[in-house]
């Protein structure tokens, strides 16, 4: 039996942050090798045999972490269908595991099980995280489930998610020469497009997504990937244990209706096209209606809320300002009479738009310059003047922001992008501080020039402990940001010593959850160092990864995406060595170099 007879051990939780959808925590380096999960693998999706015992920490899953103590090293998920559904004071279901066994699943979440009572259905599947083997004070075994947010109930039978997942590891990964049209079944490195309803399958053209579609069943898989947020589930990196994930409580059913209606009509083709085999189009989706909704939000006033579930990379908004603002004239009586003069000349309607919006200065100016005080956004990072957007002015900021807001000169738009997938019902929010420092830097400066408090997922987090380890973090990223410059500008460049700050800064990126335009100028800060030491190998990979990232937070038509796509492009007969991915990043890194 157990290694411990006489008191259990204790596994300890490492949940540094609440409530996190399933997502992708990887850098934009990693997704370029990125595969999809294989429900099959049973290292990580186990049958219920397989699953660690309660009782006794099986280190294939746990590690030691001092005397009886052990925690998580992997990430693991039970699947199994739902054969049965019971309410017995709380819910339980028996359910039937992928060898065929029949386990019993008791919910003693807080709600005994409410959330998922009308969605249990027989023939439906479960999917569990974390489950150990419990035995119940009755004798049998089977799975105590106590966090609601680590289930999830998807509506399609096991054998059907199986197919799904063969069906993804042929169509949806890229394989060494290419990746296959799912219409005609042709390996390509160039020219494929994506479904723009799931974001997962790829076609040569609207032919090959009409056979894909009315053929291929991908009708039906595509409205089990969107409906049931799959995608999100087939991209998570299962093996690097940083934190607990957790599934984001069940979407509604009617979510991405609209969506599924357009998809209907095959006219979803993305216009994300890849080229040159690498993946970056791929994270540019498109979506076909309008992701998002303006509504009330709890204390903040209105808000931008997703209306679907949107694709990390997503342009969610692309808006022309109504007008413009300077922002370096301190003479403020003279801004003043600039806007007031420039709302004069917008239409009835725009005026109606311009006055809808928010003042938090009250008398303090004009009621124009109130609101343009309050909503304007910059037009450009250094830029002198700023934009007033009726809608993008709507969005509010969080610290731990999952959209990036860009001023495109290229197409004279201001761009909000999706940094991660966003579920559906989620507030979308950007970040309006230009650095996010310490949690007192960012309070103070939040109060002084937005009169708010914030309260977003990083300045609660739930201990004064975990909130001084991201302080500590952001402070290191201060400083190591600060170095930067002199490194790149200094007489002697030690490229391995500068290529490790910027790696540290790259690992500090990860801890801490930050996934905007910060990835890319840390990897163009690599790229002029390897510039800058005549390294043109590892220049063409950083330009790579910059681009990229670039094209995640920005799009691939803005300037500096464009830029770096050059760079990229320059070095096209450059050659970078084979080697497996630990190797490779142990090259590029120059680690183990002397
Ligand atoms: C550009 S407006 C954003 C849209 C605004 N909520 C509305 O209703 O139009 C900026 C103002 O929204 C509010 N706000 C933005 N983010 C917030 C947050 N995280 N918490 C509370 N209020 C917030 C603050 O009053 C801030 O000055």
């Amino acid at each position: 039996m157990g290694l411990f007879p006489t008191s259990p051990p204790r596994i300890i939780a490492q949940h540094l942050q609440l409530d996190l959808s399933i997502r992708n925590y990887r850098t934009p380096a990693a997704l370029s090798t990125q595969k999809y999960a294989d429900l099959r693998n049973e290292h990580t999706f186990p049958p219920f045999a397989a699953l660690p015992e309660e009782l006794d920490p099986d280190l294939s899953y746990y590690e030691m972490s001092g005397f009886r103590e052990f925690k998580h090293s992997r990430h693991w998920c039970f699947l199994a269908e739902i054969s049965k559904v019971e309410w017995l004071a709380r819910l339980r279901l028996v359910v039937r595991d992928k060898q065929g066994a029949l386990v019993p699943v008791a919910f003693y979440t807080d709600d005994k099980g409410e959330e998922f009572k009308y969605r249990a259905r027989k023939g439906s599947t479960v999917m569990i995280l974390y489950p150990d083997q419990h035995f119940f004070l009755g004798g049998t075994t089977g799975i105590r489930l106590e966090k609601e947010s680590f289930c999830k109930i998807v509506t399609a039978p096991l054998n059907e998610l199986m197919a799904l997942s063969d069906r993804v590891g042929r169509y949806s990964t890229w394989q060494a020469g290419g990746r296959t049209c799912h219409g005609c079944d042709e390996k390509k490195v160039v020219d494929l497009q994506k479904c723009a309803g799931c974001g997962m399958f790829w076609y040569c053209d609207k032919t090959c997504q009409t056979t894909g579609w009315q053929s291929k069943g991908h009708k039906r898989d595509c409205k089990l990937i969107r409906e049931n947020g799959l995608r999100a589930m087939f991209l998570t990196d299962r093996d690097r244990f940083e934190h607990f994930i957790d599934f984001l409580l069940p979407e509604p059913v009617t979510a991405s209706e609209s969506t599924a209606a357009a998809v209907e009509k095959l006219s979803a083709l993305s216009i994300g096209t890849e080229s040159g085999g690498s993946r970056a189009a791929e994270q540019t989706a498109v979506i076909v209606k309008t992701p998002y909704k303006i509504q009330p939000i709890a204390s903040k006033g209105k808000g931008m809320v997703a209306s679907t579930w949107i694709p990390r990379g997503t342009r969610i908004l692309s808006e022309p300002p109504l007008f413009r603002v300077p922002r370096d004239n301190p003479d403020i009586s003279a801004v003043d009479d600039i806007v007031v003069s420039k709302v004069s000349q917008l239409s009835a309607e725009q005026q109606r738009v311009f006055f809808d919006l928010t003042n938090i200065h009250g008398t303090e100016h004009s009621t124009a310059m109130g609101i343009a005080r309050t909503n304007v956004l910059p037009l450009g990072s250094d830029s002198r003047s700023g934009g007033l957007f009726p809608i993008a002015s709507r969005i509010n900021h969080s610290c731990r922001h999952n959209a990036q807001n860009t001023w495109n000169d290229n197409i004279g738009r201001l761009t909000i992008h999706a940094l991660r997938d966003i579920k559906w019902g989620e507030e979308i929010t950007i970040c309006y501080l230009p650095t996010v420092g310490s949690y007192r830097e960012r309070q103070n400066r939040l109060r002084a020039t937005f009169k708010f408090t914030c309260t977003c997922e990083l300045c609660s987090l739930p201990c004064v402990y975990s909130r001084w380890e991201s302080d500590m973090r952001l402070r290191k990223l201060q400083k190591l940001d600060a170095q930067i410059p002199g490194l790149l500008w200094g007489d002697r460049v030690e490229e391995k010593t500068a290529l490790g700050l910027v790696r540290s800064m790259l690992d500090l990126f990860r801890e801490e959850g930050i996934q905007d335009a910060s990835i890319a100028r840390a990897y163009n800060d690599a790229y002029q160092l390897a510039l800058t030491c005549e390294d043109e190998c590892r220049a063409k990979v950083f330009a790579q990864r910059a681009w990229e990232a670039r094209c995640v937070a920005e799009g691939a038509d803005s300037p500096t995406a464009v830029k770096m796509k050059k760079a990229v492009d320059q070095r096209e007969h450059v050659k970078v060595p084979e080697l497996d991915e630990d190797a490779f990043e142990k090259w590029l890194w120059m680690e183990g170099e002397s």
